[in-house]
């Protein structure tokens, strides 16, 4: 072990030093546990079941070998630690355990909702995509393209998607589920005034029309327009009160009585959020309104900073 000491730390940093290390050098084992358990099956074998599992039960519904039985609490163990998985033990030897004696294990909401066949299943396609990116920060930094993205796959973001159909595919298709059950919430009693007196709406950019149709079905006395590059419309379908344009938001947003952005303005800079912003403003007829549904940001400071730009 490395002699410390002439770094002039105290015993308490130190020990924090070497647990931050530590952390820093496994950060990335949930992400791979998870991806793990869905590769496994685990969240739909629980499902499957109907009720909390015990561990022998769920090995054994799995495809996995038996020589790695031995390991598969390690696995399970960490997932619970991680919160995604939840085990019910008990500490009373009086209590009804299973037939092992190690508890029950059910899903946590969140393991539920990236299950397999549930929103954000390709996460195996999302990993190589995304980090081949990420992995170009560093060379990012010290070159002259636009994004790290850009220095890992020589384009732009959504003209890659654009252009490369199976990852355009599989994002636009995660983008529908992650509408699908994000509609459920907000058309449901809680937030149903939002929508209540709009005749059209534009949904800016409303890629697969998830949101558009949820609205449509739900108020059929409302218009619905759903803006989006034209490769993503090409691939979409209109209807009475479904009217589908291909275009740029950056030149022209669609006139409308209501603007809907659904995961748009986390994807941009603060000058492009303010040009978005102004083109839905152009866009508003009457006394309409801009409805922003996006990332919750924890910072308090950036959601100062995030109103402050886009409040002009
Ligand atoms: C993160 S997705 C969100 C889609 C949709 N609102 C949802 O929540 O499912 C962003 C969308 O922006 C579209 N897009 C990117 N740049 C655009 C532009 N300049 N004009 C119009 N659409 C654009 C992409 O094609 C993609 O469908």
């Amino acid at each position: 072990m490395a002699d410390h000491n002439d770094q002039n730390l105290t015993p308490s940093e130190l020990l924090l030093a070497e647990t931050q290390s530590w952390n820093q050098l496994y950060f990335f084992i949930e992400h791979v546990t998870l991806k793990c358990a869905l590769q496994l099956g685990i969240p739909n074998a629980i499902i499957k079941h109907g009720k909390p599992m015990t561990l022998s039960k769920l090995m054994s519904s799995l495809s996995i070998s038996p020589s790695k039985y031995p390991y598969f609490h390690r696995l399970t163990r960490i997932i619970v630690r991680y919160g995604l998985l939840i085990l019910q033990k008990h500490e009373d030897n009086n209590v009804d355990d299973g037939d092992d004696g190690k508890g029950y294990y059910s899903l946590a909401p969140a393991d539920r909702y990236i299950m397999k066949d549930g929103p954000w299943n390709s996460m195996e396609d999302q990993d190589s995509f995304f980090f081949k990116a990420w992995n170009c920060l560093g060379d990012w930094f010290r070159n002259e393209d636009p994004s790290a993205f850009y220095t890992a796959y020589g384009d732009l973001f959504w003209s890659k998607l654009s252009r490369d159909t199976s990852s355009g595919n599989w994002f636009h298709a995660n983008m529908a589920r992650d509408s699908q059950s994000f509609m459920n919430v907000l058309i449901g009693n809680e937030f149903k005034d939002v929508f209540k007196g709009l005749t059209t709406l534009v949904d800016v950019v409303g890629g697969t029309g998830t949101v558009a149709m949820a609205l449509t079905k739900k108020f059929p006395d409302m218009k619905c327009i759903v803006l989006d590059l034209p490769p993503v419309e090409a691939n979409m379908l209109g209807s009475e009160n479904l009217e589908l344009v291909a275009g740029d938001m950056f030149q022209k947003i669609p006139a409308a009585n209501a603007v809907l952005l659904k995961s748009i303005l986390h994807d941009w800079n603060d000058e492009e959020c303010v040009k978005i912003l102004k083109n839905c403003k152009d866009a508003i007829t009457g006394s309409g309104k801009v409805i922003i549904i996006d990332m919750v940001m924890e910072n308090p400071e950036l959601d100062d900073e995030f109103f402050k730009h886009n409040s002009s």
